[in-house]
Formats: structure tokens, sequence, C-alpha cells
């Protein structure tokens, strides 16, 4: 058995109390260019760019959690059979756990527009590295590099 030596480097995560459920998508253009917005002044984190998504209302499934947010941030329509499940983040931040799974998308209608006065970028996967993304999203991007080149 291991005695778990390999995962030095990697921080116990502590219980928090609270589990926060977000739902997260990476939309994809045609050229396979993954949509990032900012976080706006005001609100936690500000600044740092992040997958569009937000927060399961009580009895929402994420697949309707991101219909509903893609909607409402960038004026997107897609349909939950168009979501794709790519990986999941689970990280300790100081007031509570995030849990976080990440789809992908690539058919969805309109062109996004930031509709709450979030900035919005569409970047290469390698550009996302160079991003200041909060700390819970660095793990995913190896998975969209894997997806994606
Ligand atoms: N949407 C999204 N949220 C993320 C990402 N990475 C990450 O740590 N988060 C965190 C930030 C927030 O604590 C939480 C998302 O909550 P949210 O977007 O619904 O809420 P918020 O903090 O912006 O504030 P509010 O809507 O409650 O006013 O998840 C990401 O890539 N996308």
């Amino acid at each position: 058995m291991s005695d778990g030596a390999g995962c030095a480097a990697v921080p116990e995560p502590s219980s928090t109390g609270r589990l926060l459920l977000v739902a997260a998508c990476a939309l994809l253009d045609a050229d396979g260019r993954v949509l990032v917005t900012e976080r706006p002044a005001g609100k936690a984190m500000a600044g740092l760019w992040e997958f569009p998504g937000g927060k399961l209302e009580p009895g929402e499934s994420p697949e309707a959690c991101l219909v509903r947010e893609l909607f409402e941030e960038l004026g997107v329509r897609t349909k939950p059979a168009c979501l794709a499940p790519l990986t999941f983040a689970s990280h300790t931040y100081p007031d509570f756990h995030l849990l976080m799974p990440l789809y992908v998308c690539r058919v969805f209608d309109g062109a996004p527009a930031g509709r709450e006065n979030q900035a919005i970028r569409w970047c290469r996967v390698h550009e996302l590295r160079n991003l200041a993304m909060p700390p819970a999203d660095l793990p995913l991007i190896a998975h969209l590099e894997e997806l994606l080149t």
C-alpha cells in the first residue's frame, strides 16, 4: 500500500463545513477557442478570469443550471444535450469547499456578450495558463489542453 509520499506536495484539504456546488462551462467556438469571463469588481476574486457558470439553485441539475446561467450571463442559448462533462474541480477556499463540474459546449445559439458588465474573451487553450484564474481552475487547464491540442 502507498504511504502517500507521492502526494506530499498537495496540501491536505480541511473541512470547511460548507460545500458549494457550482457548474461551469468551457464554451468552444468553431476554431476551438475557449470563452472566459472576468469576475466583476466588488465580487470575491474580482479581476480573475473564469469559466461561465454559477451556483446550482435548490433542486437544479448542473446542466439546467448552465443552460440558465449561459443565457443570463452571456445571452447564449443551449440545451442539456449539448453539454459534455469534461472534468471537475474540488478545491478548498477559506470559507467553503468548491465542487465544480466543468462541461464543454460547442453547440449554442447566439454570440456571447457580457450581460452582467463582465468582460469576456476567447482564448487559445495555451493562453489560459497566462491568465489570472481562480486557484480551483488551474488543474482544469490540462484537461482542456488534452481535449483541444
Ligand atoms: N462560474 C465560475 N465560478 C468559479 C470558477 N472558479 C471558481 O473558483 N469559482 C467560484 C467563484 C465563486 O465563489 C463561485 C461561483 O459563484 P457565483 O459565480 O454564482 O457567485 P459569485 O461569487 O459570482 O457571487 P454571487 O452571484 O453570489 O453574487 O465559484 C469558474 O471557473 N467559474
